[in-house]
């Protein structure tokens, strides 16, 4: 293993001044992926994310009769019949378990997805249930979860489908993104608790538009798209914003200025929300002509915050908020606990364990000042875990943080790029 198991988080030692730039989003270059490989002539990804993740989903969409050139940073991608047997490792990436059933579907051949050990334990059996009842044939041994085997004919005949979508947004994400392929489109409603993370379905949304795909979106809880063709179209991919969450936060925790360089104007993804949520905790944000700058403040702030749009933000908040000298509470994430982890009781025996006065609320997280102290913080093979680790680490002596590798989900060389700023 390249890094020390467990990693020695580095401490700050007086405030971090820093500019970064983050390599792209795992959400838009999966999205551009599949949309890649659906479309009517090659095209390519520029500046796509290298990750265990998008790594992932490019083999998935080449065993399915896609090529994908992932040697350059500029991805090219060709169509191809998927006319083959496949098998699918999905590892740990909901993008995969979620997005590429979809279009397994409109395959001649028989395709065995699997996944990491917990992945047999993420939530997929919604959007399983919604492709039989758009035509396709699965085995799954009525699991509603991995393995399963997805038997397309070649062709899906779509329409309409009811799933209840508040345990992932990728339900409807995935549904939509191959959606322009099947017969009669498809017309996805959404019955059931409130569905989270809503801008990666805009985010969804607005990739399908760009590739020329109709989606009626004007009815709450109710995407149709049209049948069609998905244009071929060159996409640039944004840096990840909500890998840019630790940066910032290192600002946060040392009263320091992190800068992330290229930071969009305008984009659909939640890291977005990060400027007000620091804002909010007494940081000082500003967009300079390098991209986002944060400063830390003299004394963090809790704060209050429904994250319930923002799930993925959850963990490095979560470490903001044990560091922070008034009280917390993030609500609206009960969904997090079908993450990567249990995210809310990963989070409260984590923290806790350094000294965190926190406690698990029915949809959230609950904490009290207190002070921290070193230990030993488990990941669970979960990226975001690892950032909230190295974020205390920054602040608190003597942090160990478990299996930082895992980071490589969404960025490989992050403990590289962390320990450079420290
Ligand atoms: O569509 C996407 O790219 C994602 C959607 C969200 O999933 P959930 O809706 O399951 O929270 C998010 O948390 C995940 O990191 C990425
Ligand atoms: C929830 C996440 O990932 P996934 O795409 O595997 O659902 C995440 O990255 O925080």
């Amino acid at each position: 293993m390249r890094y020390a198991d467990p990693w020695p988080a580095p401490r700050a030692r007086g405030p971090v001044e820093a500019t970064v730039s983050l390599p792209g989003s795992k959400s838009l270059t999966n999205r551009a992926l599949v949309l890649a490989a659906l479309a009517d002539g090659p095209s390519v990804v520029r500046r796509a994310l290298r990750s265990r993740d998008t790594s992932l989903m490019a083999t998935a969409l080449t065993a399915l009769g896609a090529h994908v050139d992932d040697s350059g940073d500029d991805w090219p991608v060709t169509p191809g019949a998927f006319d083959r047997d496949a098998t699918v490792d999905c590892g740990l990436a909901g993008t995969v378990l979620r997005f590429v059933p979809p279009v397994a579907s409109l395959s001649t051949g028989s395709v065995a997805f699997d996944g990491d050990p917990h992945m047999r334990n993420r939530p997929v059996g919604e959007v399983l249930s919604a492709l039989r009842g758009l035509g396709v044939t699965i085995d799954d041994e009525g699991r509603g979860a991995l393995p399963f085997t997805v038997r397309g004919s070649g062709a899906v005949p779509g329409g309409q489908v009811v799933i209840d979508a508040s345990a992932s947004s990728q339900f409807v994400s995935a549904l939509l993104l191959a959606g322009a392929r099947y017969d009669k489109g498809v017309d996805v409603l959404h019955d059931g608790k409130p569905v989270p993370s809503t801008p990666h379905i805009e985010m969804t949304v607005a990739m399908l538009r760009r590739h020329g795909v109709e989606v009626d979106d004007g009815e709450p809880n109710r995407w149709q798209v049209a049948p069609g063709v998905v244009r071929a179209l060159d996409t640039a991919i944004e840096p990840d914003l909500s890998n840019a969450a630790p940066f910032l936060a290192l600002a946060a925790v040392t009263g320091g200025s992190v800068t992330v360089r290229d930071w969009p104007e305008s984009t659909t993804q939640p890291g977005d929300e990060l400027r007000e949520l620091l804002a909010r905790m007494g940081c000082a944000v500003e967009r300079t002509a390098d991209g986002l700058r944060v400063g830390g403040p003299d004394r963090l702030q809790g704060i209050d915050a429904d994250l319930h749009d923002v799930g993925e933000l959850t963990p490095v908040v979560a470490a903001l908020c044990a560091l922070a000298e008034s009280p917390s509470v993030l609500r609206g994430i009960a969904h997090i606990r079908g993450h990567e982890t249990d995210r809310l009781a990963a989070l409260a025996r984590e923290l806790g364990g350094l000294g965190a006065d926190v406690a698990e609320t029915e949809d959230g997280l609950a904490f009290r000042p207190a002070s921290l102290h070193g230990g030993l913080f488990h990941t669970y093979a979960d990226h975001r875990m690892a950032h909230a680790g190295v974020v205390v680490g920054a602040a608190v002596d003597d942090v160990l943080v478990e299996d930082v590798a895992t980071t490589s989900k969404t960025y490989p060389g992050f403990p590289d790029a962390w320990s450079a700023l420290l």
